[in-house]
């Protein structure tokens, strides 16, 4: 038993030694009176594939405008781990400028002050790289798969060098090869540039597979709460299952095959 909240902080440090980066304290949102989100509380840590589930109009899309910093709380507390915290949202539909080059879409990405355009390019093509895009630098959107776009999507989302990247849904528009090939692309990213990552997803399936920590939304008059799936009784226990460590390392295994990284994501 925990007796005083010393000992609870300790606990959460040792669970989660990448620390707090966001914490959501008892916030509530209401649109014109009517409440969306209500007395929710939620703590992203570093280095967290949070995978958020729920049915639809539950408020997952509010919830990550929240944490984008893009919706006011109407009540509650928003805390980040610093002022200078910066976080990157990713688009169901990767919303790219059609008459600009992937590069330079990638290059509108930066925040940093301070950069000419040179080293702003720069910048850019080493994210592409990441992205696997490295042979597309002077293209135009409309010249890529609808995959291609979201992974251009991804590397201006990493351009601005987020600690903690949101995702809505970014591979629900994608046929069902493309979604898996790119959950492994993202899983492998990952652990490989040590993310945070906020992933909305109406799919348990995909949750089961890219989530470090799955969550599932649900409201009620009073309240709306976000708990661990592993937690959650009914529909999803038996999703909860492939949650589990071997079951997860075996799919990792796998991804990492297919991608020829096995030392990367099990690493
Ligand atoms: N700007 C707004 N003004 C008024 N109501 C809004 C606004 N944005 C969202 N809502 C309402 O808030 C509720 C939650 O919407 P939200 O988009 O966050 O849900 P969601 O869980 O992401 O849904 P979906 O899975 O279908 O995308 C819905 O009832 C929606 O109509």
């Amino acid at each position: 038993m925990l007796g005083d909240d010393v000992s609870q902080a300790s606990v959460d440090a040792a669970k989660n030694p990448g620390g707090a980066l966001i914490e959501l304290d008892r916030i509530g949102v209401e649109f014109d009176g009517v409440s969306v989100l209500q007395d929710l509380s939620l703590t992203i840590h570093r280095k967290d594939f949070a995978c958020v589930l729920g049915g639809s109009g539950v408020g997952k899309t509010t919830l990550l405008r929240v944490l984008a910093g893009l919706q006011k709380i109407s009540y509650g507390y928003l805390r980040m781990k610093n002022k200078a915290l910066r976080v990157a949202l990713v688009a169901q539909n990767p919303t790219l400028l059609p008459w600009r080059t992937i590069v330079s879409n990638v290059a509108s990405g930066i925040t940093k002050e301070g950069m000419d355009k040179q080293a702003k390019l720069q910048l850019a093509r080493e994210k592409l790289d990441i992205v696997g895009l490295a042979d597309k630098y002077g293209m135009y959107p409309k010249e890529l798969s609808g995959g291609m776009q979201q992974r251009v999507a991804i590397a201006r989302a990493l351009a601005s060098e987020p600690d903690v990247i949101l995702m809505d849904e970014p591979f629900s528009a994608l046929d069902e090869n493309l979604r898996s090939y790119l959950g492994a692309f993202l899983l492998d990213l990952w652990a490989r540039e040590e993310l945070t990552i906020v992933f909305n997803t109406h799919s348990v399936e995909e949750a089961s597979v890219l989530a470090s920590r799955a969550l599932v939304v649900t409201r009620d008059a009073e309240r709306t709460q976000i708990n661990d799936l592993e937690q959650w009784p009914g529909a999803y226990q038996e999703y909860a299952v492939r949650l589990q460590q071997p079951a997860r390392d075996t799919y990792r295994t796998a991804i990492a095959a297919v991608l020829g990284k096995a030392n990367v994501l099990m690493g």
